[in-house]
């Protein structure tokens, strides 16, 4: 290694995207490893959207591992960072930077520290996952930092120590965790099933539901398995599962959509079923739902697909951007903002389809007519405030180096957040 009293900083950044699951993951085998006790799918978001950047730095100038999560330090005693670090150093080799006269060999990563800095591009612990674009950050960017020299799969069985739904982050388009079978867990891996140019019509809306309404509660996974009567560890029949992975090969989206659907409802009555209940959803999650089931009735074959994970946020899942024209005026219609709400933070994220959607002002959301389906049958109801934003976003790619200095969060003198 070079020499201690050359206070070199060496630095790598990377950004990851956030994943939404469409076939649940729900229980744990293995509580330390986090281990699933069922295969799992998500489609990727578009990291434009939604994503984390991360930089990680060594220098031999730093004395301990410390990490900055939106500008704020953090603890990174907990269990889930410490098997990350620990697993990553584990797989470290040598590193040179000629230019810099810099040399690390492989048994120098024992004893050199890191500092990490982590900036989410949404907001963190609301139920965007941010922990699965947050861990797989972090291991990717080290990995890279590292000179591991392992692919995403084998990543990916690290950023499932961190949280589990993070392994799914490693890629982009549609992502299988597979559950695996060995004790230490080195099969419970994450694995590509199509690329996020596969089915690229999709198009994704998040409701964020109102923050005043949202009651944070952590996953509580272990309950459910040790109460629930109705969890079904296996996920249905294999053909279920093997005709999901088919409807996404064929983007076969009536079948897509009825198993998306399907497998979130079940999720939720799951969690209703354990002692003492866990209810996630709340009346708006609810209406959303209810709004997208009476418009898919009304067309007689499904036009959006909706998913809820461990809080009230709906994902709708349209399935080509007129259908998300039609499912955003809907909801436009049913859930305005609030009056000091203006449209331009009411809905972001790909903002073209408001314009496609044919509103520019409030004024446009105001002039909504109610959707046919409901017409002449109870008077349209309207849940203003009810929804705290909409994020228009489609599948999106997997990690990546950021390889222009100016996106790191460190400063490259000392090695402490910009
Ligand atoms: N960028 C990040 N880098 C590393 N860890 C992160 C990052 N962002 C979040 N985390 C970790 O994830 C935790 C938040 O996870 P939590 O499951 O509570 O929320 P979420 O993932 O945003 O929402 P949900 O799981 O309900 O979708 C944070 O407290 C932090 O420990
Ligand atoms: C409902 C879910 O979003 C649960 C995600 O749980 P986490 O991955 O956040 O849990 P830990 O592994 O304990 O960190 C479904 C899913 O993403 O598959």
């Amino acid at each position: 290694m070079a020499e201690e009293s050359q206070k070199w900083v060496l630095m790598v950044t990377a950004q990851t995207p956030t994943n939404i699951a469409v076939i649940k993951y729900w229980g744990k085998r293995d509580e330390n490893l986090i281990l699933a006790i069922n295969d799992s799918i998500s489609v990727t978001l578009d990291p434009a959207h939604l994503c984390t950047t991360t930089t990680v730095a060594v220098s031999p100038a730093f004395n301990q591992d410390r990490m900055w999560l939106n500008g704020k330090e953090i603890s990174l005693s907990g269990g889930r960072y410490q098997n990350c670090l620990r697993e990553i150093r584990a797989r470290a080799n040598d590193v040179e930077d000629e230019k810099r006269g810099i040399k690390i060999v492989k048994k120098d990563w024992e004893n050199l520290h890191v500092h990490i800095a982590s900036y989410n591009n949404f907001p963190t612990a609301a139920g965007l996952a941010s922990s699965a674009a947050g861990f797989a950050c972090l291991v990717y960017s080290l990995a890279k930092l590292m000179n591991v020299q392992e692919d995403n799969g084998k990543l990916s069985a690290i950023a499932r120590q961190g949280s589990g739904s993070a392994c799914r982050s490693l890629y982009g388009g549609f992502v299988k965790w597979v559950m695996g079978k060995e004790e230490n867990g080195s099969d419970s891996v994450a694995v590509q099933l199509v690329d996020e140019k596969h089915w690229d019509e999709l198009v994704i809306i998040i409701a964020v539901v109102s923050s005043r309404q949202m009651k944070q509660v952590a996953p509580q996974m272990l309950e459910t398995v040790e109460t629930s009567a109705l969890i079904d560890t296996g996920k249905g029949s294999s053909t279920k599962r093997i005709s999901y992975e088919e409807a996404i090969q064929n983007r076969d989206f009536p079948t897509f959509a009825q198993l998306t659907c399907a497998d979130s409802n079940q999720f939720h009555a799951v969690c209703m079923d354990t002692s003492p209940p866990i209810f996630y959803m709340n009346d708006t999650s609810h209406r959303v739902i209810g709004c997208v089931e009476k418009w898919n009735r009304s067309e007689g074959t499904p036009q959006v697909a909706y998913t809820s994970d461990a809080g009230p946020n709906a994902v709708l899942i349209a399935r080509n951007r007129k259908a998300a024209t039609l499912m955003l005026q809907r909801l436009l219609f049913h859930f305005p903002p609030n009056s000091d709400t203006d449209l331009n933070s009411y809905v972001i994220g790909d903002k073209s389809i408001l314009k496609d959607a044919g509103i520019q002002d409030i004024k446009d959301v105001e002039a909504l007519p109610p959707p046919p389906e409901i017409k002449d049958k109870v008077p349209a109801q309207k849940y203003k405030g009810e929804i705290s934003y909409f994020i228009c976003t489609r599948p999106g790619r997997g990690p990546v180096l950021l390889t222009d200095d100016s996106h790191a969060l460190l400063n490259p003198e000392t090695g402490l957040p910009k």
